[in-house]
This record gives structure tokens, sequence and C-alpha cells, in this order.
């Protein structure tokens, strides 16, 4: 193994409110929305290669050209170019544990680890804020990634304010359907003017905008919801499909998930302010 070589999670998010307050005219969304870490995900290596070329290994259910970490890796590597600055090729392996399309931003995630952990092998030439408006281009989701705090989040998810939230042990439960952020985004009848938070928005009433139109439109996510209420506080994470639940201790979330019924699947995990991106790369 090369010296160089690197592996770093790419944690899941929790939304742990999600409220929408307009829309832009180019149709995307005006959020206000809570995140914070699990210290659960995706596992990334990177291992610098001779030549100068990104290679990724297959990933199920994605064609390479298309998956997010690969051009994250590319606009990472044109952005150093365009800066006139030379790097090495790096071959890049993932261990994929997060579900696809489940609301715990997965493949946001591996986007923004995979721009931090290249940024880091190439010599840090990239500060977190030109990651960050690299990674918007991915998706709405990477920022907070890159800035590596649990953070509410406006605008479309690009304004971030770092906060501290109390933690939790959460049960999410993955309902086993594929949920498309921009099918719920597009729907006619997802409510759109939520008012604004309150200064002392702590202290506000916390719901998931999304959670009513796909719990009708995806009566799983709806059987999820009712179960896991029976034991703990629960909602569903970004436009779903999964769902949590926060719990004291790691015990009390176990014993729950020894009981999930065998067609959904569950994890437990802490949540973390700090991801562990940034704990692995020396950035916090
Ligand atoms: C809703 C959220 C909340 O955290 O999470 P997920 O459930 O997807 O994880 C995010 O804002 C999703 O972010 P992300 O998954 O990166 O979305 P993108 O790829 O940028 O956008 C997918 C599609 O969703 C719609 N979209 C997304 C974000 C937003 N603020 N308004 C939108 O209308 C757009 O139609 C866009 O084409
Ligand atoms: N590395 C990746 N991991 C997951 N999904 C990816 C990746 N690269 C591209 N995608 C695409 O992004 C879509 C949304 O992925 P994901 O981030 O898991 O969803 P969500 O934002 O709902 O958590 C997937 O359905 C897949 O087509």
């Amino acid at each position: 193994m090369n010296s160089c070589a690197l592996s770093v999670i790419a944690p899941a998010k929790l939304n742990l409110f999600l409220h929408i307050t307009g829309r832009r005219d180019d149709g995307y969304h005006e959020l206000e929305t809570l995140f914070t870490f699990l210290d659960h995900g995706d596992e990334l290596h990177f291992q610098p290669r001779q030549d100068s070329r990104l290679e990724l290994a297959p990933m199920n259910g994605v064609a390479n050209e298309d998956n997010l970490i690969f051009r994250a890796g590319e606009l990472l590597r044109q952005a150093y170019q365009q800066r006139g600055l030379e790097v090495c090729g790096v071959n890049i392996d993932i261990d994929k544990r997060l579900p696809m399309g489940g609301g715990v931003g997965g493949g946001s995630s591996d986007a923004a680890t995979t721009l931090l952990a290249l940024n880091s092998l190439w010599g840090n030439k990239l500060s977190l804020d030109e990651l960050a408006e690299l990674g918007i281009q991915l998706g709405a989701d990477v920022p907070v990634f890159i800035g590596g705090s649990s953070a509410l989040a406006r605008g479309v998810g690009e304004q971030l304010q770092a906060v501290d939230v109390p933690q939790h042990w959460y049960l999410v439960v993955h309902p086993q359907v594929h949920i498309s952020t921009a099918a719920v985004f597009g729907h006619p009848d997802l409510p759109r003017d939520s008012a604004p938070l309150p200064q002392q928005w702590q202290h506000a009433e916390h719901r998931n905008d999304c959670e009513a139109l796909v719990k009708k439109l995806y009566s799983e996510v709806e059987k999820t919801l009712q179960w896991l209420l029976k034991y703990a506080p629960s909602r569903m994470t970004g436009t779903g499909a999964c769902c949590f639940a926060a719990f004291d201790s790691e015990r009390a979330a176990l014993d729950v998930l020894e009981k999930l019924p065998t067609e959904w699947q569950g994890f437990v995990a802490k949540s973390l302010n700090q991801s562990p991106a940034h704990t692995a790369l020396g950035l916090n």
C-alpha cells in the first residue's frame, strides 16, 4: 500500500427538519433545513497512481461516468489544471453502505469526500470555500458535507450557518423504496409556503414539508413512520425514503432495530456535529 493512500468515511446526513419556504425561477426550492451527520457512511479509498488517470472501481447501479465520485474528481482536476497545477492520478474504490436515493445524502457525501481527499492528496491548494463552490455544481447537498459541521442551511442548501445540535442515537430505517428527489420537488401537491424560521428557531415547530406528500405517494414510508412512532419521536429525512427515530442510548435504539420487520433495512448510528471525513483529514 502506498504511504500516501487514504481511506475516508463519507458520512450520512439527516435533515432534522426541512421547511420549504419558496420556489426560485429556475425551479429549485428555497429551504430551511437542519443538517447533522451520522457516524455511519460509505468508505472511500484513494490510492495515488504513477500516471495521471482517475480510475473508479465500478459501483452497482451507477455508470462510472455518472458517478458523483468520478464527476467530483474530474471537476477538481480541471480546477487544479486551470491554476496550472499538475496532479497525480488516483485509483478510487468504495465500500457502498448507504442506501441510494434514501435521503441520507450518500451520493453528495461521496462527492464531498472525494473533493476533500483529492485536495489533500494534491497539496490542499483549494480552500474549503472553493471546494464548496465546485460542490454545489454537483448537488445542493454537497456544500454542507464540505463545511463539515452540523448546520442550518438556507437557499437551496448553500447558505450555511454552523450550529451544534444535541446528539442522539438514531435508528434509521429504509423502507426499500427508491424516491426521486426531482419527482418530489416537481409534484404539484408539495407545500411550498412555510413561514421563515423565527430568530429563536430552536424552539419552533419542526417538521419535514415533504413528509405528508411522500407518505401519500409511498405507503411503505407511511407504514415505516407509523411503526417507528410507537417507539420514539420519528421523522423522514430529505425527500425520503429513510425515516429516523431518536433515542437517548445505543441500547434503546438497538432494541428497536432487533424488532424491525424483515422487509425493511435499518442501522443504528450516533449523530456527530463534526463530519468524520474532516476528522480523518485533520480539517477540524
Ligand atoms: C432534499 C434534500 C435535502 O437535504 O435532500 P435529499 O432527500 O435529496 O437527500 C436536498 O436538498 C437535495 O439535494 P441533492 O440530492 O443534492 O439535490 P440535487 O441533485 O441538487 O437536485 C435534484 C433535483 O431536486 C430538485 N431540487 C433540489 C434541491 C432544491 N433545493 N430544490 C429542488 O427543487 C431539483 O429538481 C433538482 O433537479
Ligand atoms: N456515488 C454515488 N452514490 C449514490 N448515488 C449516486 C452516486 N453517484 C451518482 N448517484 C446518483 O444519485 C442519486 C441520488 O443518490 P443519493 O445521494 O444516494 O440520494 P439521496 O440524496 O436521496 O440520499 C442516485 O439514485 C444515483 O443515481
